[in-house]
């Protein structure tokens, strides 16, 4: 079965004509109602950017592990700084993750009220440049997420900045992973994945890095088929809020990390995903127009923030 990931110009929607942008609206919301990804071109971070966040993303994960553990903050469940080897685990999954990340969160420049909501950021003393091109890279994604999101309000026939203030300083994380070598692959529970399989919770994630193999995303007729996209591109697919907030119109698909072949398992992965969530007052109802007779509402009323809660409980981060 062949899968529609179309590769779409961002550049299109930011700065073309009439016409491009109506076309890129529509492209990006027939694939997220199919297949919930696309792959996006332009998206306003050059490649030298994206090699250097590299290159410091591999410079802390090569940390001892002592100096990584200094940085864990299980009373932020995660939320901030460094989350060590076998802590998260899929929603449905017994095995923890392959994998140990770092995540960096909003930084609140005006006097918005949500500011006290959101703890510090973690700095790490010994990578220097690690806290300034997260910081870059968290704010270029968020520029990237709110036009597409702009474009995603047009398909759905909602005024284009219906979430511009629900995403202006909102609750997104930038999450830097290591999948790590397996040294040894018989000491590893044989269900044990990089990632296990799973919905993002928030509304969309734009994904960089996802070019290395490994990341698939199951089809509706329960096949695992490859996400491949150019190296400088980046992935962006629907998470749950978008899914609940238009009744399943728009599709939060079930996606993995797959482990590499025998010869490549003592290899790192890396991705750096970006979760880009609204201020935690969202009110995620279904609207009123992804309702009818055939699409009968799904989901209880909720905002944001309480089903952001729920989830981090499901996956092992919040006690
Ligand atoms: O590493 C990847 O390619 C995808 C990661 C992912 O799906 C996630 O962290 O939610
Ligand atoms: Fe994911």
């Amino acid at each position: 079965m062949s899968v529609n990931i179309p590769r779409l110009d961002l550049n299109d929607y930011i700065n073309g004509s009439a016409e491009q942008k109506k076309k890129f609206s529509d492209d990006i919301g027939k694939a997220f109602n199919e297949t919930g990804f696309v792959t996006i071109a332009n998206h306003g971070m050059t490649q030298e950017l994206m090699d250097n966040l590299y290159k410091q993303v591999k410079r802390f994960f090569d940390l001892p592990e002592d100096v990584k553990h200094h940085y864990e903050k299980p009373e932020l469940a995660g939320q901030r700084g460094y989350t060590s080897k076998g802590r998260e685990k899929a929603k449905d999954s017994k095995t923890p993750d392959l994998k140990e990340f770092w995540q960096r969160g909003q930084t609140v420049k005006d006097n918005d009220p949500v500011k006290n909501e959101y703890p510090d950021n973690v700095i790490v003393d010994e990578v220097s440049e690690f806290n300034e091109i997260t910081t870059t890279v968290y704010e270029k994604l968020e520029y990237a997420g709110k036009y597409l999101l702009r474009a995603i309000a047009v398909y759905l026939g909602l005024d284009e900045n219906y979430f511009d203030d629900k995403v202006h300083n909102g609750n997104s994380i930038l999450r830097a992973i290591h999948y790590f070598p397996i040294e040894n692959p018989e000491s590893i529970s044989p269900d044990a994945v990089r990632a296990g399989a799973h919905e993002d919770i928030n509304l969309i994630t734009l994904l960089i890095g996802a070019s290395a193999d490994g990341l698939e995303v199951l089809t509706a007729d329960g096949q695992w088929f490859p996400v491949q996209s150019k190296g400088e591109d980046i992935v962006v697919n629907v998470g749950d809020m978008l899914q609940r907030l238009t009744n399943n119109k728009l599709k939060s698909t079930t996606h993995r990390v797959v482990n590499p072949p025998r010869e490549l398992m003592k290899t790192s992965r890396y991705s750096v995903p970006f979760f880009l969530h609204p201020k935690s007052g969202m009110d995620l109802t279904s609207l009123e127009s992804c309702i009818d007779e055939s699409h009968p509402k799904l989901y209880p009323d909720v905002t944001a923030g309480e089903y952001l809660d729920e989830r981090l409980r499901e996956i092992g981060l919040k006690m």
